[in-house]
């Protein structure tokens, strides 16, 4: 103890139990797979459907986990870009002989679209439902909500159609299939090993966890999609014969096709007080998306600032990380503090250089 003290200045009442607190700190967090690499979101021979998957975000995941060997099943509605998208994810195939590819047009703003989507999937699938369904589709429609020259009530059931619906129907459709008695994951032969689960990946945004002004059609369909996760993944404790996971990933801006048609309307102070959050690639937001499901992430994140969103945010929700999350989120408030005075003066100070919002000024 003598030498402790002599060669750390630490006295030995206080170095013994900060010693004893980091050992088991360390146990706590190792624990929790801080330190352990296992990969929770294993790809490789699995079937893999993706809705949203022709163009930006779903197109860039598929490309990846045709990379990391699974077979894909590609869902959007127009047909001349999924045989596109089709050929480009054919080959990024690791292991082209015992991959398979395949596309569904589907729109999934429709009611019971869901249903029969699995069906041919099943079928093209030699009886056996996907392994994983991630539902990307998605559209955005910012406008002002009070501006009366915008529906945006029509906007918004529209987006509630794509984002919202597309993705519950999904859902139902899959886990119907997965948890029939019927369906029962064969055992592994090994006591105490449980079935690999499937997994159910929805995609929000980061606007899910912090809602700015102009997102208002767009931003309950993301929030929704939280609370029927959130529901989905305390109800599957009722089947623990059928593993399955549900994920939420929630992407800041995105340099994709939907991106240039959502910023034709998007108004002026939308662009200035998102520009916080850089935009990234389609690749990029896939890898680290795919990353944290990896890591067995429940709520994905793919910034900081989104992860510092995620844990001001958790509420009932499940956490990646029992001491991460927790200690983030008690620093989050005192951020925000400051945060959102200034965001809310930067609108305030738009209104008072531009003028009232819904009185168009001539072009200069
Ligand atoms: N771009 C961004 O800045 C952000 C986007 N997000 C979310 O990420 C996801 C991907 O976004 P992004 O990469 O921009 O997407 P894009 O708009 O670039 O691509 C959308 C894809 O979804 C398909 N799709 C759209 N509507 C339907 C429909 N009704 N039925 C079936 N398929 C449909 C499209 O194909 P087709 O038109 O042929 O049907 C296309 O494949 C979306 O859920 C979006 O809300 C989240 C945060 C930021
Ligand atoms: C710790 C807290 C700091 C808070 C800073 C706030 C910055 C706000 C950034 C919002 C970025 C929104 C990106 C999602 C865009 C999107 O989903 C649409 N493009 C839809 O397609």
């Amino acid at each position: 103890m003598d030498i402790i003290e002599q060669r750390l200045g630490v006295p030995p009442h206080i170095a013994g139990p900060a010693a004893t607190f980091a050992f088991f700190a360390f146990f706590l967090i190792k624990k929790m797979g801080l330190f352990t690499n296992t990969n929770h979101f294993p790809v490789e021979g699995k079937t893999i459907l993706i809705t949203g998957a022709s163009e930006g975000m779903g197109l860039a995941a598929a490309i990846l986990l045709a990379k990391k060997g699974a077979s894909l099943i590609l869902v959007s509605r127009n047909v001349g870009r999924l045989e596109e998208a089709l050929v480009k994810v054919t080959a990024a195939a690791r292991s082209p002989s015992k991959q398979r590819f395949t596309y569904i047009s589907a729109d999934v703003s429709e009611p019971n679209y869901a249903e029969s989507v699995i069906a041919q999937a099943i079928a093209w699938n030699a009886g056996a439902a996907p392994d994983i369904v991630w539902c990307i589709a998605g559209l955005s429609s910012p406008m002002l909500w009070a501006d009366p020259a915008n529906d945006s009530i029509a906007a918004t059931r529209r987006n509630m159609d794509v984002n919202f619906f597309g993705s519950a129907e999904m859902s139902r459709a899959i886990l119907k299939e997965w948890l029939a008695p019927e369906n029962k994951p064969k055992d592994t032969g090994v006591i105490g090993q449980k079935p690999e689960p499937k997994h159910i990946v929805f995609t929000a945004s980061m606007l899910a966890l912090f809602a700015i002004v102009g997102y208002g059609p767009y931003t309950p369909s993301k929030w929704a999609l939280r609370g029927l996760a959130d529901t989905l993944n305390m109800e599957l404790r009722m089947y623990p014969d059928h593993p399955v996971k549900i994920h939420v990933v929630y992407p800041g801006t995105i340099t994709s096709p939907g991106l240039e048609r959502e910023n034709k309307t998007k108004p002026q102070i939308t662009l200035e007080l998102e520009k916080e959050e850089p935009a990234e690639s389609p690749e990029t937001v896939a890898e680290r998306a795919v990353k944290g499901l990896e890591k067995g992430q429940y709520n994905v994140t793919v910034s900081t600032l989104g992860d510092l969103m995620r844990c001001g945010i958790l509420g009932g929700s499940e956490r990646n990380n029992w001491v991460w999350d927790t200690v983030v989120g008690w620093v989050v408030p005192v951020i925000y503090f400051f945060v959102i005075r200034i965001m809310n003066a930067q609108v305030a100070g738009w209104a008072r250089v531009n003028g009232h919002p819904h009185v168009k000024k001539a072009a200069a």
